[in-house]
């Protein structure tokens, strides 16, 4: 105002309104101009932070889920947590690894690994190896895996990598999940040495048997349905194991479950387990398929146990079709929908009424209508007497692996094939 009039009463060889006239030029309007700018700076601040956020908090690949947090809070209760993260005061990898006493006992000596023999696929951490590794009769050289982790490695991802093996060693030996051998921590690279548990995985399994192959190193691949009971049950040993301490799987797929050649089935996969180990909860960033999970992980709502038994039957239905994709009828983008509408997966004609009603029981929308994995088994029990050993379940058509990956809403590469159509 005082400006304004200022101008009014002065004229042009008026020094003193030239000055203020200046005045106006040389500090309001640069004020001005700054405001602006601070202004556009923070709006481009906070589009930043917000993609960011939003980039954070999308799923991977499409129809791929991000996982909600567990419910089981006793893993506190468990003296779960805290423990098994290693202090990371160090700020070398080197002297990082130096300081990991816990893991000396496990050690492998590196000249014992003698020979890789072939990269079996890409895992979540780095390579997956095939090894021999001498075990003092040199002509007995004995097959190992080899879990590599990935270089280069930050800190967060040794640390991470350790805490995994500490968990294997935690978990201890059980008859149904992959068993820890050891493992080459002291220096670069790391490796987790596991058991090879030589037929790889059931869905590979699986589609081998469609191709009429009797028998093969030993395993035969004529299954029967008592042998779907079998390894159903074998599977919820692994699980209830987990129960006890107070964890879950988290990802009970045909994918996650190793056959050896008496068909003992061993769970592997246990990177959701290890994350509800140390935080009690399963991270969003880990995805899995949408056709596998319970419905109370659709929802991202907190899951436990009973979600695992959910899945369960899934891969009892994936094993008495021989590894067909779940539910082939419905995109799996609409799959929350028709769970929602209450269907459930037809019964194909080789599984029988008993199995279906099994695996109807497991696929309850309720967590708590559902059975717990130790009642599941004593049903598995039951079943097993009377199933037929006999009849050898057979589909002719071979699976093309990138078609059951479209159909099964999974990324290909997740698959790990060593599968031939020839
Ligand atoms: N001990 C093993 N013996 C034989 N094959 C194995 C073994 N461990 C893993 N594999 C093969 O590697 C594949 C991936 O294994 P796994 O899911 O354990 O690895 P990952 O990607 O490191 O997952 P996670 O971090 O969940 O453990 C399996 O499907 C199987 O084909």
């Amino acid at each position: 105002m005082g400006m304004t009039r200022t101008l009014l009463e002065c004229s042009l060889s008026d020094k003193l309104c030239v000055i203020q006239e200046k005045q106006y030029e040389v500090i309001i309007v640069p004020t001005f101009l700054v405001t602006i700018f601070l202004i556009l700076l923070g709006v481009i601040l906070w589009l930043f932070i917000r993609e960011q956020r939003t980039q954070q908090q999308r799923p991977g690949p499409r129809d791929i889920a991000p996982v909600p947090p567990s419910r089981d809070l006793s893993w506190e209760a468990a003296g779960h947590g805290g423990n098994v993260a290693l202090p990371l005061k160090e700020t070398s990898v080197e002297n990082f690894l130096g300081a990991t006493p816990a893991l000396a006992k496990l050690q492998v000596p590196r000249e014992q690994l003698s020979e890789i023999l072939e990269q079996i696929c890409n895992g979540s951490y780095g390579p997956i190896l095939r090894a021999n590794m001498n075990t003092g009769d040199t002509s007995k050289p004995k097959s190992v895996i080899l879990k590599a982790l990935k270089e280069p490695a930050g800190l967060h991802e040794v640390q991470d990598f350790l805490g995994r093996i500490q968990f294997h060693q935690y978990l201890g030996k059980h008859k149904n999940l992959v068993q820890l051998e050891g493992c080459c921590t002291e220096q670069l690279p790391l490796y987790m040495v596991l058991e090879d548990v030589a037929h790889g995985d059931l869905l590979n399994f699986l589609w081998t048997c469609r191709r009429d192959v009797m028998t093969m190193d030993g395993l035969l691949y004529d299954l029967t349905e008592k042998q779907v009971y079998h390894i159903g049950k074998q599977v919820l040993l692994a699980l209830e194991f987990l129960q006890d301490k107070h964890l879950f799987h988290g990802d009970v797929a045909a994918r996650n479950i190793l056959i050896q050649s008496d068909l003992t089935a061993k769970l592997c996969g246990l990177g959701l387990a290890y994350e509800v180990y140390t935080r009690g909860a399963i991270s969003s960033t880990q995805t899995i398929p949408l056709k596998w999970l319970a419905p109370e992980r659709l929802l991202l709502r907190p899951a436990g146990i009973r979600a695992d038994v959910y899945e369960d039957p899934t891969v009892l239905i994936i094993f008495i079709t021989t590894g067909a994709p779940p539910y082939p009828e419905v995109p799996p983008a609409s799959i929350l929908q028709h769970l929602q509408k209450r269907k459930i997966m037809k019964r194909p004609s080789s599984c029988t009424r008993t199995m279906y009603g099994i695996m109807k029981s497991c696929w309850c929308w309720r967590e708590a209508g559902r059975p717990s994995p130790r009642e599941l088994r004593l049903r598995l029990e039951v079943a097993i007497k009377t199933a037929d050993d006999k009849a050898v379940l057979q589909v002719p058509e071979l699976v093309v692996p990138e078609l059951y990956a479209a159909v099964a809403g999974i990324r290909v590469e997740s698959l790990f094939y060593n599968y031939s159509m020839l």
